[in-house]
């Protein structure tokens, strides 16, 4: 089969973990007889810094009519520190999102044996977990209207939903946990929000249609302490915009690490993959970020492409370093590897290049100082 990506390397660490990507990408195209190939494209930073614009053109012209978008991270901190900014990295991804029409971010939870000493929890609490997140992604109170008073003294945020828009990222949600355990959780604010509300009739309305799911809907205040407490009770979690922003990188640290989550962004246009961290701005260039969360994002591209057993390499890949030791500094802050020798390894475990006794000696440890 033969794939056009485009790529949006980005800034911070998005160089870095993307090329690892790539490199995976390109073993499983040689191995499986794929041809894929790739639109550098810019966005973020990088594109004010080139362009004045943080989404050119260009860039959205190219996502339109490709295979998919592999993305690795926006922001830099000169914006971050800057409140007064008009022009903004996020608005990039923000406006990417809403031309391409990608309205259902899935964001999967996945536990590694290997890696439960990690994680914030005892290793009982972690066994059976396995959870999805939906996050809405093209409404709510990011895309709502924005104002800020003539003196500067007054600033709100609007958050708008449709029936429709809840509708169609609810569908999702429960066809894929009736392809899961069969258990979807609304997470929401309704004993307060308006907006809140419509989503719980909305989903309470399809249910019906979906007898074989069991629905449950959960306060954001609670979920946000259940995802800690007692995260195997999940199985599908549909919720809005910026609450699935928020709990989704509170559940990818039960993995061990917000490096490890990946996410798939899907809708009406091309759909676009892209690790749920940001551009970790302290690890640029330093070659010690986790490169995972974005090579399982290539996994779900891959899975997009209906290459399911390639996609399943990848994975199978992903856990074999990940059990041997092969981890960056997030995952082990003594015994670790550069960002570039895991995406080498990932590589040559899908080429069959390893020798079968490959072990920690046989690898250069990251030089690099722990920050
Ligand atoms: N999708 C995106 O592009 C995206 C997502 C989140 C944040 N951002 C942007 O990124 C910038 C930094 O934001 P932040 O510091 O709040 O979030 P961040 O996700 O960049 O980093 C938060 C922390 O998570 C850890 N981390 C993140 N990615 C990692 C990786 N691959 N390997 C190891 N550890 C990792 C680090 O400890 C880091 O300090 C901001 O400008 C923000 O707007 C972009
Ligand atoms: C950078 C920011 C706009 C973005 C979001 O809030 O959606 C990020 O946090 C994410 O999770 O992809
Ligand atoms: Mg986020």
């Amino acid at each position: 089969m033969k794939k056009n990506i485009t790529v949006i390397l980005g800034d911070g660490i998005g160089p870095e973990v993307t090329q690892q990507s790539i490199k995976v990408l390109n073993a499983i195209g040689e191995q499986y007889g794929h041809q894929f190939t790739y639109s550098y494209q810019l966005m973020g930073a990088d594109a004010i810094d080139k362009t004045g614009n943080p989404l050119p053109d260009e860039t959205v012209e190219s996502c339109l009519k490709t295979d998919a978008v592999l993305f690795g991270a926006i922001g830099h901190p000169k914006y971050d520190n800057d409140p007064t900014a008009k022009v903004r990295p996020e608005q990039g991804l923000l406006k990417l999102r809403k031309s391409l029409q990608l309205f259902a971010n899935i964001r999967p939870i996945t536990i590694y044996p290997s890696l439960h000493h990690l994680s914030p929890l005892k290793s009982k609490a972690l066994e059976d977990v396995d959870m999805v997140i939906y996050r809405e992604l093209t409404g709510g109170i990011y895309f709502g209207k924005k104002t800020l008073n003539k003196e500067g003294t007054q600033a709100s945020d609007d958050c708008v939903y449709t029936i429709e828009e809840i509708e169609r990222i609810a569908h999702l949600a429960f066809k894929n946990a009736q392809q899961r355990r069969k258990k979807l959780t609304l997470v929401d604010k309704a004993n307060v929000l308006e907006t809140s509300r419509l989503w719980r009739k909305v989903v309470q309305q399809l249910a019906s249609q979906y007898a074989d799911v069991a629905v449950d809907y959960m306060f954001v205040d609670n979920a946000s302490m259940q995802i800690i407490l007692n995260p195997k009770q999940f199985d599908v979690i549909l919720t809005e915009n910026m609450f699935g922003d928020i709990i989704s990188d509170e559940a990818s640290v039960l993995s061990g690490s917000l490096g490890l989550a990946p996410s798939a962004s899907v809708g009406k246009g091309t759909a676009l993959f892209e690790p749920i961290h940001g551009s970790y701005p302290q690890a640029a260039g330093k070659d010690i970020a986790n490169p995972i969360g974005s090579i399982l994002s290539a996994a779900m591209m891959l899975d997009h492409f209906e290459m399911y057993n390639e996609a399943q390499v990848v994975r199978n890949a992903v856990a074999w370093t990940l059990q041997s030791g092969f981890v960056t500094k997030d995952i082990d802050p003594i015994n670790n590897y550069s960002t570039s020798t895991i995406g080498d390894l990932i590589r040559d475990f899908i080429e069959n290049k390893l020798p079968s006794d490959v072990n920690r000696q046989n690898i250069a440890l990251s030089k690099s100082t722990i920050i």
